[in-house]
Formats: structure tokens, sequence, C-alpha cells
């Protein structure tokens, strides 16, 4: 069976004009690499509940401090080391926009990062689309609620 994942990609929206940037976090181990906040669901656990469990583990971000958006779930599916791992996203806005980001022992940085960048510090073909996806998913419902108005 393969491995799971489960974790949230946490965008803001920044004054003035609202731009929106995602948060990645670098591991502080192997080839440091940037992804959202995710691990290893637990034995027993639910997908959801480990994408919150990790949010607050790896980013200091508890679950009051964001809201999950309804309508968006990726699953990525990737080798490592040689065994399948599945990695399932759900999408998050922070409330705050300056809400402090504390990371864990097992990440060494973070960054706010519009579309473009974000894609960059990723790297991965998957992650970069599970972005891109995240934003348009985003841009449709702004045009929705424009037109609901
Ligand atoms: N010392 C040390 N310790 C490690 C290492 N490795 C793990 N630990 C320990 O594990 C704990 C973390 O446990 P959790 O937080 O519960 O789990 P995850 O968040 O799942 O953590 P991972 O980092 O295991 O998982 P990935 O991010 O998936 O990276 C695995 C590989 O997959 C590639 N990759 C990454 N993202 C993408 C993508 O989007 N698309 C594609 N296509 N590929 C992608 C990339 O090549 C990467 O090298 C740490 O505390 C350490 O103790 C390591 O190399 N050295």
């Amino acid at each position: 069976m393969a491995l799971r994942a489960c974790g949230l990609i946490v965008f803001r929206r920044v004054p003035p004009a609202n731009n929106i940037e995602f948060l990645l976090l670098q591991t502080s181990y192997g080839k440091h690499h940037w992804t959202p906040p995710k691990g290893h669901v637990d034995p027993g656990e639910d997908d959801m509940t480990t994408a919150l469990r990790e949010t607050e583990e790896e980013a200091g971000l508890h679950p009051g401090q964001f809201s999950v958006v309804d309508g968006f779930r990726q699953e990525l599916n990737y080798n490592v080391k040689g065994k399948a791992k599945t990695v399932i996203y759900w999408l998050a806005e922070l409330r705050d926009p300056g809400a402090r980001v504390r990371l864990s022992n097992e990440h060494q940085d973070f960054r706010w990062l519009p579309l473009r960048e974000a894609c960059e510090y990723a790297g991965y073909q998957d992650m970069q689309k599970t972005l891109n996806d995240a934003s348009q998913f985003l841009q449709g419902d702004l045009r929705q609620g424009a037109s609901l108005q």
C-alpha cells in the first residue's frame, strides 16, 4: 500500500490589492525541498485530521486561524526511495494575513510566495500543477462571488 500523507495549501490575501500568497516550508533535512505543510497519516487517523495536525505542528497555525476552502482537494502520487506515496492537499485561507508562522525542527525556513515564485520554489511539476489549479480555483471563486453581488 502506498505511503499516505495529507496537508494544507495555506494562502493569504495581502492588502491593498488582496494578492494571493502561498505558504511553503523548507525542510531542514535531505535536499531542503519546499512544500506546503503536510505529513504522514498516523494509524487510525483520518486524512483531514492529519492535514490540520501537521499544519499546526509544522507551521504553528491552528484551525481557528484559517478556513478550509470548500470544493478543492488534490491528490499527488509520486515515488519516494522507490516506494509509492500519495499526498492529499486541501486549500486553506489564513484569516489574519499577519499571523505568525512558527516552524518545528523539521523545517529551516518558510516563505509566503505569489503563484509564479511558489511554483519555482516547489520545483516538482505535479506540485506546480496543484498550485496553478488552486490559483485558478480561487479566481473562479472570486468571479462567482462578483456575479452574485
Ligand atoms: N534526516 C532525514 N530525515 C528525513 C528525510 N526524509 C524524511 N525524513 C524524516 O521524515 C520526517 C517528515 O515526516 P512527516 O512530516 O510526517 O512527512 P512528510 O512531510 O511526508 O515528509 P517527507 O519529507 O518525508 O516527504 P516529502 O516532502 O514527500 O519528500 C520526500 C521526497 O519526495 C520528493 N517530493 C516532495 N514533494 C514532492 C512533490 O510535490 N512532488 C514530487 N513529485 N515529489 C516530491 C522529494 O524528492 C523528497 O525528497 C522528518 O521529521 C524527518 O525526520 C531525509 O532525507 N533525511
